[in-house]
C-alpha cells in the first residue's frame, strides 16, 4: 500500500516520491512477525484515567481552518475504507459504492477546489466476502484495492479451519487487505499464546494480502487489554492494528486509540517496526476525521497520515465530508441526503 499524494495547505496535491517511515528520525521497516515476548505483554500498565484526560484534549489541541482544514478532510478520504458491512448489502449497493470510492467527491467540488489532477480516491473498498469478485470487477483500472472481511466476520466464533480458509477464498477472490477479527476470550482469558498463534495463523494464510487485525476493543474490558492485545497481535505479523467491527455496543473512541497509537509507538521504538493504524466503527462526522488525523499526527508524526499506515473504517462519514466541502466552495450546505453513498 503506498501513497503517491502529498496534500499542500490550499488542498492542492501534488506527486512525491513514497516517503521513508521515521520515528524520532529512525528509519522503520514494515512489520513482521517476530516470536511472542510475554514479558512484554505482562509488564503492561495503563494509567486509565491519564489517558481518559489526554484524549479529552486532542479535538482542542489543533485548530485547523479554511484551506488547511480542506487539505485535512482530503487527506481522511485518501485515508478512508470506504465500507459496507450491512446484513442487506447486495451486488447493487457494493457496485454504487466502488463508483463512489473511485470520485468520491461530486465533480463541481472537484473543479471548485482546482483538485482535477489529483484524481482523489479512498484507500480502499471494505465488503463482506460475497461481495469481493463483485468490487474487484467494480473498480478495475481505478488503483483502489478491496479488503474483505474475513475470519467469521464480526464475531470471529466460526471454527479456526473455516475463518482460515475464508481467509484463503477472499485472497483467491482477489481481496488485497483482510481484515481479521481475534478470538475476544482470548484477551480478557490471559490466553496470550493462543491469540499469538490464531493471528499468525491467519497472517500466514492471508499471503501477500495486508492484515488488519481487528480487536473488538468495545468488548475486552479493559485500556490494559486492548494495549496487550495490540502488542500480542503485533508480534504475530499484523500489518495494521483496528478497533471494532462497527458491531460492538462501544466501537471506535479516542481513550481506546490513544492506547493503541502508543502501543504502535512503543512497538516501533522496540523493534524498529511500523505498524498501521485503523479506528473504525462510529466516526460519521468531518469533525471526527480531524480528531483521529490530529491524533495520529501527534502521537507518531507525518507517516501515520498516509494510507499506507492509517485508515479509517467508515461507511457514512464521507457523506459528511463531502457537504462540508461544498459549503466550503459554495458557503452554503446541501441536505444529507444530496450526497448518497450506495
Ligand atoms: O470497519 C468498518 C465499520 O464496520 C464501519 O462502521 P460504521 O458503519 O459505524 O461507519
Amino acid at each position: 500500500m503506498t501513497t503517491k499524494t502529498e496534500t499542500t495547505a490550499s488542498g492542492a496535491h501534488t506527486p512525491t516520491a513514497e516517503l521513508p517511515v521515521t520515528l524520532h528520525g529512525r528509519e522503520l521497516t514494515p512489520n513482521k512477525q517476530i516470536p511472542l515476548n510475554l514479558d512484554w505483554v505482562e509488564e503492561i500498565q495503563v494509567n486509565t484515567s491519564a489517558v481518559e484526560r489526554r484524549a479529552a484534549t486532542i479535538g482542542s489541541r489543533r485548530s485547523v481552518k479554511k484551506e488547511w482544514q480542506v487539505a485535512w478532510l482530503l487527506r481522511a478520504i485518501a485515508c478512508m475504507d470506504l465500507t459496507t458491512l450491512a446484513g442487506d448489502d447486495s451486488a447493487e449497493r457494493v457496485k454504487r459504492l466502488c463508483a463512489k470510492a473511485r470520485r468520491p467527491l461530486e465533480e463541481k467540488i472537484v473543479n471548485a477546489l482546482g483538485i482535477e489532477s489529483l484524481r482523489l480516491t479512498t484507500g480502499a473498498v471494505c465488503v463482506y466476502h460475497t461481495f469481493v469478485e463483485t468490487a474487484v470487477k467494480a473498480l478495475e483500472g481505478s488503483g483502489v484495492p478491496v479488503a474483505a472481511v474475513s475470519t467469521g466476520f464480526p464475531a470471529g466464533l466460526a471454527p479456526l479451519e473455516t475463518r482460515v480458509e475464508e481467509i484463503r477464498r477472499s485472497v483467491e477472490a482477489g481481496a488485497s487487505e483482510i481484515d481479521i477479527v481475534i478470538t475476544r476470550s482470548h484477551v480478557f482469558n490471559g490466553e496470550w499464546n493462543a491469540l499469538y498463534d490464531e493471528v499468525a495463523a491467519f497472517k500466514e494464510a492471508c499471503g501477500p494480502a495486508h492484515m488488519k487485525t481487528i480487536l473488538g476493543t468495545g468488548d475486552l474490558l479493559t485500556l490494559r487489554n486492548v494495549a496487550r492485545a495490540s502488542w500480542v497481535s503485533m508480534m504475530a505479523g499484523s500489518d495494521f492494528i483496528k478497533t471494532s467491527t462497527g458491531k460492538e455496543a462501544v466501537n471506535a473512541t479516542l481513550p481506546v486509540s490513544l492506547v493503541m497509537v502508543r502501543a504502535i509507538r512503543d512497538y516501533a521504538e522496540r523493534t524498529g517496526m511500523s505498524v498501521g493504524y485503523k479506528p473504525a466503527g462510529g466516526i460519521k462526522t468531518a469533525k471526527q476525521s480531524l480528531d483521529w488525523l490530529s491524533l495520529m499526527k501527534d502521537e507518531l508524526g507525518r507517516p501515520w497520515l498516509e494510507p499506507s499506515l492509517f485508515r479509517f473504517g467508515a461507511s457514512s462519514m464521507l457523506g459528511d465530508i463531502e457537504r462540508q466541502l461544498e459549503h466550503y466552495v459554495t458557503g452554503r450546505y446541501s441536505a444529507t441526503y444530496r450526497h448518497p453513498l450506495a
